[in-house]
This record gives C-alpha cells, sequence and structure tokens, in this order.
C-alpha cells in the first residue's frame, strides 16, 4: 500500500481516488484554495459537484493551509489542477514534490516558459522546478479519453500514461490499475502531451458542427466526421514537428482523446453554444457561470504560438486550427470556416 496525494478535488482529481483506494491506497485528496465548497460536499458525504459521484470511504480530505500535511510522507502526488491552477500550485508544492521525487500530471495545457515559448506541461513543470532551483521529479503524463465522472464511477477506462522513462510509466501505471481502470504505457510523452490539450482545441470546432445541428435541426455529421478526420491529421503534424509519434495521436492519447470530448467533453459543449449562434464571449461566461472547464478556449492561445513557431506556414499547414480561432476571435462564420478548413481542395483539371 502506498501514500497518494491528489493536489487539485475538481472532477479529476476526485475521480482518480475511485481506483487508487480499490487499490488499497491510502488516499488525501487536497483541495485549492478554490475548492473548499467542493470539499465542503466530500466532506459532508455528499456526492462530489462536478462528478456526481460520492468519493470513496477512506480517502483524507485536506484543505488548502495544509498542503505540507497534504504532502508529508507521500509516496506519488497526482497533479489533478485544470492547466490555470498548475503554476501556482506546483510552486508551493515544488520543494516536498522534489523530495518525494515522482509527479503524476492529469492537467492538460500548453503554457509560456519563462522565456515567453509555449511547452507542453512536462517541460513546463520541470521549467519551474529548476527555476526553483530544485530536482526536478520523475513526471507521468496522464492522458487518453479518461471521463472524469466515469473513472468515478469505475466504469471501464483506458488511459495512458507516458514518461521519458518507460519503466516509470509502468511503475506509477501498475500502482494505479484495477479491472477497470487499465493503463496504457508509453515513452512518447511529446504525443501524449501534445494531443491532450489540443484535442480540447479541436473538440471545440467538433461542438461547433453540433451547434449547427441545433440550430437548424438537421444532421451535419458529414462535416463533423471531416473535421475530426482533419483534427487528427493536424495533431499529428505537431507531434512530429516537435519530436514526438504520430502513432501516439492515431491511439488513444489523440483519437480515443477527441472521440471522447467530442461525445460528452465541456470543450465540445463550448463549441456547440457557438455554433448554436452565442457569441464566444457569451459562451465563455455561461460555461464559467455553470463552474464547467473549458481548457480548449486558453490552450488555443499557446497552441497559435506553438504553430508559428513549428511552422512557417502554420495557416496553411493547420487550416482547422486557425478556422476554430478566426471563429474565437468573432472573424469568422463557423460553417463556412469548417467547410473550407476540413473539406479536401477541389480537384484540379
Ligand atoms: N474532467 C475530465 O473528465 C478530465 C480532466 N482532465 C484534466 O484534468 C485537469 C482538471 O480537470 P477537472 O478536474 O475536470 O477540472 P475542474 O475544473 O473540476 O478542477 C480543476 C481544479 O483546478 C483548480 N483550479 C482552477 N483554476 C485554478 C487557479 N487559477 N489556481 C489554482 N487552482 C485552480 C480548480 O479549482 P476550482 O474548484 O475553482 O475549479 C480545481 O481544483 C484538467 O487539466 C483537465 O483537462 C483529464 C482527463 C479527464
Ligand atoms: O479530457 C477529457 C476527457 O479525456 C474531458 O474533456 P472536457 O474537458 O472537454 O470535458
Amino acid at each position: 500500500m502506498s501514500t497518494v496525494t491528489i493536489l487539485g478535488a475538481g472532477a479529476m482529481g476526485s475521480a482518480l481516488a475511485t481506483p487508487l483506494v480499490a487499490r488499497g491506497h491510502a488516499v488525501r485528496l487536497w483541495g485549492t484554495w478554490l475548492d473548499d465548497h467542493l470539499l465542503d460536499a466530500v466532506e459532508a458525504g455528499h456526492p462530489h459537484p462536478r462528478t456526481g459521484v460520492r468519493v470513496p470511504a477512506g480517502v483524507e480530505p485536506v484543505r488548502s493551509g495544509d498542503l505540507d500535511r497534504a504532502l508529508d510522507g507521500a509516496d506519488l502526488v497526482v497533479l489533478a489542477t485544470s492547466s490555470e491552477g498548475v503554476e501556482a500550485v506546483i510552486t508551493r508544492a515544488a520543494p516536498a514534490i522534489a523530495r518525494i521525487g515522482v509527479l503524476a500530471v492529469t492537467s492538460k495545457g500548453l503554457l509560456p516558459d519563462a522565456s515567453g515559448d509555449v511547452q507542453i506541461l512536462p517541460t513546463f513543470i520541470r521549467g519551474l522546478f529548476e527555476a526553483a532551483g530544485l530536482e526536478a521529479p520523475a513526471i507521468v503524463a496522464v492522458g487518453g479519453p479518461c471521463k472524469a465522472n466515469e473513472v468515478a464511477a469505475g466504469r471501464p477506462t483506458a488511459t495512458v500514461y507516458g514518461s521519458t522513462d518507460l519503466e516509470v510509466a509502468r511503475r506509477v501505471g501498475r500502482l494505479a490499475q484495477t479491472d477497470a481502470y487499465r493503463i496504457e504505457p508509453t515513452a512518447d510523452v511529446v504525443g501524449l502531451e501534445v494531443s491532450a490539450p489540443l484535442k480540447n482545441v479541436y473538440a471545440i470546432a467538433l461542438g461547433y458542427a453540433d451547434g449547427l445541428a441545433e440550430r437548424t435541426g438537421e444532421p451535419w455529421h458529414d462535416l463533423k466526421a471531416a473535421v475530426f478526420a482533419q483534427a487528427v491529421r493536424e495533431m499529428a503534424a505537431i507531434a512530429e514537428a516537435l519530436g514526438g509519434s504520430s502513432a501516439t495521436v492515431f491511439g488513444l492519447a489523440g483519437t480515443g482523446d477527441l472521440e471522447v470530448t467530442g461525445l460528452s467533453g465541456r470543450n465540445r459543449i463550448y463549441g456547440a453554444r457557438i455554433g448554436a449562434g452565442e457569441t464566444p464571449a457569451d459562451a465563455l461566461t455561461a460555461m464559467r457561470a455553470a463552474e464547467q472547464t473549458v481548457e480548449g478556449a486558453a490552450a488555443i492561445v499557446g497552441a497559435r504560438s506553438l504553430a508559428g513557431r513549428l511552422f512557417d506556414d502554420a495557416a496553411t499547414r493547420l487550416p482547422l486550427l486557425h478556422a476554430i480561432d478566426a471563429v474565437l476571435d468573432g472573424h469568422a462564420d463557423p460553417l463556412r470556416a469548417l467547410t473550407e478548413a476540413a473539406l479536401p481542395e477541389a480537384i484540379r483539371p
């Protein structure tokens, strides 16, 4: 049995308690300074407000002011804040995490380092340790099609754990896996960590197509499928340009995660509101009011910057990314933008 400290008591942080408790680990669920209302519900024995599922008995909720106690003696730390909270939480927890030596990260994002270059999350997090003069822990990136409410309920889930040292991914995977929560280890951290935030961005486009269906009362499945395929092509191009493998994008981490997010993700819902006619600003305000995290809206800023660094002709190489951005900026109509970006060019005479 190990002691596992989860940092962030939102949907995914609380959900991971289900497999970890099932494996007999001692689990501490630390809530950020924004999570008191979530831990109030957990302590009262109510379903978690973000997943609708009760956190398993035995999980120890820990309030934000008790971070040191939450980390004391832990064997594994899991970071489960949204990308917005990564820097603030890692900065506070870094000395203890450096001592523990291993960090699993469910957060999905693309963030700028001190010099302004956008990085995949493990690289960004390592930079925070280096800036603090601390040795960075071994980082295990967690991705794949994995809805928090389903993990929390113990439904079958295939997830991907990635570390540059494959044995570390296997070791952490062995600790967390259950019959229902199965883990595919990979050493392709780049492919995994490109897929994780970018599928949030591309799921917004899948949402645009669903929103058109809501607005018109007609199906737009052909368009949605073309958008899906183009999204996968663009994620693979970015992964390869960064030294990752397109095979990772074509598997659970890319197509798998895009599928689940395009069916039921919050990023899809945000896109659908826009496709149905709301302005991007109104749609984001409504999502925030409902406590629905929409990471794709932030990740597209990083994606745009990364694409510009990787490709001289980014708008031509990544037309769908460009189209999503143009719609969010209010410069393009979703139907026209998706059609131009995702359908093949006309065959020339
Ligand atoms: N939900 C899912 O199905 C999955 C989520 N993930 C990833 O896991 C991460 C967490 O997602 P999820 O649990 O759904 O998100 P939630 O919004 O439910 O929880 C996010 C956590 O981050 C905290 N947080 C947000 N902003 C800040 C900030 N500025 N400073 C400090 N803490 C902050 C939240 O506080 P607050 O209570 O205010 O929100 C909460 O503890 C994301 O990166 C997501 O992509 C991965 C797989 C699946
Ligand atoms: O990452 C997810 C599933 O793997 C959840 O996606 P959303 O953040 O869009 O809900």
